[in-house]
């Protein structure tokens, strides 16, 4: 059981490489880190990785099957910038509803208080909206959770809130976690293993 991409490459314009044979996986219940210089290549992988866009070479799998395009996606990928995952339409209560009912014990993780519920996106920090984001990732159906950049906008201890019961939380569903940083000191500290994209 993982989630696996083979010796995966991409390019946006024609044969001009980002990067080529990337051969990466994540169990369920690990913690994997993806780091390198702005610009290598970390979200372009996160998103073939999650499905959102195909490789031009190799191929990704979730638990050995090829990724199924269907309602639900086991692979959840966490943007750096909830404000774009979001629709602005709908207050923050539809936002989370649209892929599950959360548990109480799930909000007060995140400290998600009830009077947010009723706002609109803009009536929110990007901080409070991607705590909506994270709950929105962890439906039960999950097995895999792709988190990029995803507390770049939070402070230090906010951050470290986060990440505990964010990782807590897979840990204890056996979600396998890939997390996508230029911070070093974080990988190191989160991660069971660390992929570095670009190879340097
Ligand atoms: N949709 C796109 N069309 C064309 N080029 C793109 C597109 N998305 C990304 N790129 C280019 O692909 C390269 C890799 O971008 P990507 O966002 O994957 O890197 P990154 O490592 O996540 O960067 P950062 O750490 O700065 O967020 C960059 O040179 C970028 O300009």
């Amino acid at each position: 059981m993982s989630l696996t991409g083979e010796n995966l490459g991409h390019y946006y314009q024609k044969d001009r490489w980002i990067f080529k044979n990337v051969n990466i996986s994540v169990g369920p219940g690990e913690v994997l880190g993806l780091s390198g210089y702005s610009g290598c290549g970390k979200t372009t992988l996160a998103r073939l990785l999650a499905g959102y866009i195909l490789p031009k070479a190799g191929r990704v799998t979730v638990d050995q099957k090829p990724m199924e395009r269907r309602a639900f996606r086991p692979v959840q990928l966490i943007y750096q910038h909830p404000e774009k995952a979001v629709n602005p339409k709908w207050r923050m209560r539809e936002v989370l509803t649209e892929s599950y009912m959360p548990s109480q014990d799930i909000l007060d993780a995140f400290e998600i208080r009830e009077e947010w519920m009723n706002r609109w996106p803009i009536e929110l920090s990007g901080g409070e909206q991607q705590r909506f984001c994270i709950v929105r990732a962890l439906n039960p159906n999950t097995k895999y959770i792709i988190a990029d950049e995803m507390t770049t906008m939070l402070d230090a201890i906010t951050q470290a809130k986060i990440w505990n019961a964010f990782l807590s939380i897979c840990k204890s569903r056996d979600i396998g976690v890939i997390v996508v940083s230029h911070e070093t000191s974080l990988l190191k500290r989160l991660c069971d293993t660390i992929y570095r994209v670009g190879g340097q």
